[in-house]
C-alpha cells in the first residue's frame, strides 16, 4: 500500500488551492427535519451524499461528525464510510471529528479504525482530545506518521465550558491550553511546508495572543456560523498564526439545504469571506 504525503503537506496545498474552509457535515435531527428527510438512514444518507456533491469538489477539508452518524448504529456508519470515500474522491480532504482519547493501550486501536491506511473508516486527520494527558495519545501520532495522516488535538475548544480545564495553570505556571499547543510545536518541529499535528482552537474565543500558536501546523477553527463568529474576527483571533488556519462551518452552510446550489453558494460566500479575511490582514 502506498503512503501519502504527509497530511500537513497536503492540507498547506489544498488550503493554496482551494482556500482554508473545512465544512462539517452534522446532520442533526433537526436538520434533517428542516431539509423534509426523515431522521433515519435513508434521511442521513440523502443528506450526507448531498453535502458531498454541494461542496466536496470546492472546499480544501470536509468534516464529518462522527456521533450523528453512530446514532444510527451500524447502518449510519456505513454511510459515513461511504462519505468519507467519495469525500476524499473528490479531491478534498477528511477530518474525522470523532474526538477520541484514551489510555494508550484502547488508544492504539482508535488510531488503529481511523489511522490505518486500510480501515475502512481511514481519514485524512482525526480529531482526538489529549485529556487523559498528551502522552497517552501517542500511538495515534506514531500511527498518523506512519500513514501520512494527521491530528487535531483539542487545545483551546469553542465552548465557554472548555475553560475551566484548558485555563487551568499547571504548577509550572503554564495553562493546560497552552502546554497543548507546546506539545504540539514539539511534535512539529522541522516539518516543511506546514506540520501533520494540529491544534483545535475555537473562533468564537477573542484575542488569543496570550498564547503562542505558532505550532507549525494547522489550526482548525470551529465556531463560524451558527456559534457566532465571523471570518472577520479571524485576524483579530489569530494574530500572526492566521496563515495555518482551517475555519470551520457547519450549520452555517447546511441550513441553507437541501438545494445543492444553496449550499454551493453559502460555502462559496464563507470562503470568499475567509480570503478576505485573511489577504486583508
Ligand atoms: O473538534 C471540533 O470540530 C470542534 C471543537 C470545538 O472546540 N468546537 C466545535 O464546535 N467543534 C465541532 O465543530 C462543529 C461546529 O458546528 P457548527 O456550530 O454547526 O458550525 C461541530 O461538529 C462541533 O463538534
Amino acid at each position: 500500500m502506498t503512503v501519502l504525503e504527509p497530511f500537513g503537506a497536503r492540507l498547506r496545498r489544498a488550503m493554496d488551492e482551494r482556500g482554508p474552509l473545512c465544512v462539517g457535515i452534522d446532520p442533526h435531527a433537526s436538520l434533517l427535519a428542516d431539509w423534509g428527510l426523515n431522521d433515519d438512514v435513508a434521511g442521513l444518507e440523502r443528506f450526507t451524499r448531498t453535502v458531498v456533491e454541494a461542496v466536496a469538489d470546492r472546499v480544501a477539508v470536509l468534516k464529518p461528525q462522527s456521533a450523528f452518524f453512530e446514532r444510527f448504529g451500524s447502518r449510519g456508519v456505513a454511510v459515513l464510510e461511504k462519505s468519507v470515500e467519495e469525500a476524499r474522491t473528490a479531491g478534498a480532504l477528511v477530518v474525522m471529528d470523532a474526538k477520541r482519547g484514551d489510555i494508550g493501550s484502547t488508544m492504539a486501536a482508535y488510531a488503529e479504525s481511523f489511522l490505518h491506511k486500510g480501515a475502512p473508516l481511514f481519514s485524512d486527520a482525526l480529531t482526538v482530545s489529549p485529556y487523559l494527558g498528551y502522552g497517552s495519545l501517542k500511538p495515534a501520532v506514531d500511527l498518523a506518521r506512519a500513514n501520512g495522516a494527521g491530528l487535531f488535538v483539542l487545545a483551546l475548544t469553542s465552548n465557554p465550558e472548555g475553560a475551566e480545564i484548558q485555563h487551568a495553570v499547571r504548577a509550572d505556571g503554564r495553562s493546560v491550553g497552552a502546554t497543548m499547543l507546546a506539545h504540539l510545536a514539539a511534535e512539529n518541529a522541522g516539518e516543511t511546508p506546514l506540520g501533520s499535528f494540529g491544534a483545535v482552537v475555537g473562533a468564537t474565543l477573542g484575542d488569543l495572543s496570550s498564547y503562542d500558536l505558532d505550532v507549525n501546523g494547522p489550526l482548525l477553527a470551529p465556531g463560524i456560523g451558527a456559534q457566532g463568529a465571523t471570518p472577520a474576527d479571524l485576524p483579530g483571533v489569530f494574530g500572526a498564526a492566521l496563515r495555518n488556519v482551517v475555519p470551520n462551518v457547519s450549520r452555517g452552510v447546511l441550513r441553507h439545504g437541501p438545494d445543492v446550489t444553496a449550499l454551493r453558494n453559502a460555502a462559496d460566500r464563507f470562503s470568499d469571506e475567509v480570503r478576505t479575511a485573511v489577504t486583508a490582514a
